[in-house]
C-alpha cells in the first residue's frame, strides 16, 4: 500500500510525508512544485497539475493506495473580487473532482481531504460542531464547500472520505497575515483590533493538522467531517497583549467598532483595493470557536499546540528571518 499525497509539497504535506515515512510507509508526493526537502530521499515525487485530469491520471493511482488531497489555492495572495472565482475553483473544486475521478477509475476508495472552517460563514451556534449550518462568505469557502458536496456523492458510490475543516493553520515556514501584525508590534505602533478583542481567536498548528490526516488513515478513513482547531483559545486581547509583552514592545491595543471597520473594508473591497479578504474580516469579531471533540472521540486526535505558544513561535520565526537567520522547520513543541 502507498500513501499518495496530492499537494504534498505544501505547508501541511511537508509535515505529513515524513511522518508517514517514519511509520515505515511508502509515500508518493504529487504536486506542481518540488521543494528541496530532505525527506525526498525517501519519498517519490511525481509532478502533477490537479487542474488537468490527464496529469492526475498520469500519477497512476492503484486500488490499495491511500490518497490525501492537500492541493489548494489559499486566501493569500489576496485577489480582487472579480478574479476570486477563477482563482479558487480550478484547483480547489475541479482539482478535487479530478482526483476523485482518477480514484474511481483506479478503484482506489480511500481519501483524506482538507476543506476549511470557512464553509460555516457567520457563527450561528456556539460552540461550532460539525453540524453547524454551512453558508460560506466567499469564493474560497464555496470552492471548498462544493468539494464536500462532491464527497457526499462519491461516498454514496462506495468511497471512504474523511474531511477536515481546519481553522487558520500556523507553524514554522508560514507567517502569512501575521507578518503585518508583527511589524506593528516591532515598531511599537498601535495595534487595531476588529471589535473589542474580547472574542477568542483559534488557530490550528500545522503539526496537529498533519497528525489528523495520519489519525484518519489509522482509524480506517471514516466517512465523516472533522473540525480542526486548538483547545481553549484565549481572547484576541489576551493573545495579543501577551505577545506585545513577550516582544518588549510599547504597542497598545486599540479596540474598534467592528461594524465600522468591516464596512470600511467592504468599501475598499468594492473599489478593488482589498487589504483583507471578506471571508477573514467578516468573522474577525465573532465568537468563532470550533468544537474539536468529534475528532478526539472518533480518531483519538487531540491538538497538542496552544494558540499563545504558536503565536510566540511565529513571532520568533519572524524575528529570526529579519535577523537573517535560517528559518527553523523542525518540529518545535509548543509547551
Ligand atoms: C495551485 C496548485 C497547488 N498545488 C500544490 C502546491 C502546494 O504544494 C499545495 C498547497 O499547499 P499550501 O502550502 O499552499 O497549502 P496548505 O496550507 O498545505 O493547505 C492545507 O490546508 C488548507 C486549509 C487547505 O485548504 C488545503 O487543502 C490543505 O492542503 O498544493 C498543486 O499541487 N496543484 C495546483 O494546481
Amino acid at each position: 500500500m502507498r500513501h499518495v499525497i496530492f499537494g504534498g509539497d505544501g505547508f501541511v504535506g511537508r509535515y505529513l510525508a515524513p511522518k508517514l515515512v517514519a511509520d515505515g510507509e511508502e509515500v508518493v508526493v504529487a504536486d506542481i512544485a518540488r521543494s528541496d526537502l530532505p525527506h525526498y530521499r525517501n519519498v517519490r515525487f511525481i509532478k502533477c497539475d490537479v487542474t488537468d485530469p490527464a496529469s492526475v491520471t498520469a500519477v497512476g493511482l492503484k486500488a490499495d493506495d491511500m490518497v490525501y488531497n492537500l492541493s489548494a489555492k489559499m486566501l493569500s495572495p489576496i485577489q480582487v473580487r472579480a478574479k476570486r472565482h477563477d482563482f479558487f475553483f480550478p484547483v480547489n473544486f475541479h482539482g478535487t473532482e479530478h482526483i476523485m475521478q482518477a480514484m474511481d477509475k483506479a478503484a482506489a476508495p480511500k481519501l483524506v481531504h482538507y476543506t476549511t472552517d470557512m464553509i460555516y460563514g457567520h457563527t450561528v451556534t456556539q460552540p461550532m460542531t460539525e453540524e453547524h449550518p454551512v453558508a460560506p462568505l466567499g469564493e474560497y469557502g464555496w470552492s471548498k464547500q462544493k468539494t464536500e458536496e462532491l464527497a457526499a456523492e462519491w461516498r454514496k458510490r462506495g468511497m471512504s472520505i474523511s474531511l477536515f475543516r481546519p481553522r487558520l493553520i500556523i507553524g514554522p515556514g508560514r507567517l502569512g497575515i501575521l507578518e503585518k501584525l508583527f511589524k506593528l508590534i516591532d515598531w511599537s505602533f498601535p495595534v487595531p483590533m476588529i471589535g473589542s478583542g474580547r472574542n477568542p481567536y483559534q488557530f490550528i498548528s500545522v503539526f496537529d493538522c498533519a497528525e489528523a490526516a495520519r489519525a484518519a488513515w489509522k482509524a480506517g478513513v471514516p466517512n465523516e467531517a472533522y473540525n480542526l482547531g486548538s483547545l481553549n483559545p484565549p481572547p484576541v486581547k489576551k493573545l495579543l497583549g501577551d505577545l506585545i509583552r513577550h516582544a518588549g514592545s510599547k504597542s497598545i491595543l486599540i479596540p474598534t467598532p467592528g461594524w465600522a471597520v468591516k464596512r470600511t473594508l467592504d468599501l475598499l473591497d468594492l473599489m478593488n483595493m482589498p487589504i483583507m479578504d471578506p471571508e477573514q474580516y467578516l468573522i474577525a469579531d465573532e465568537e468563532c470557536v470550533l468544537d474539536v471533540s468529534k475528532a478526539e472521540r472518533q480518531l483519538g486526535w487531540v491538538p497538542q499546540y496552544r494558540d499563545e505558544d504558536m503565536l510566540i513561535a511565529a513571532y520568533s520565526e519572524y524575528r529570526a528571518k529579519k535577523a537573517g537567520h535560517a528559518v527553523a522547520t523542525k518540529h518545535v513543541p509548543a509547551e
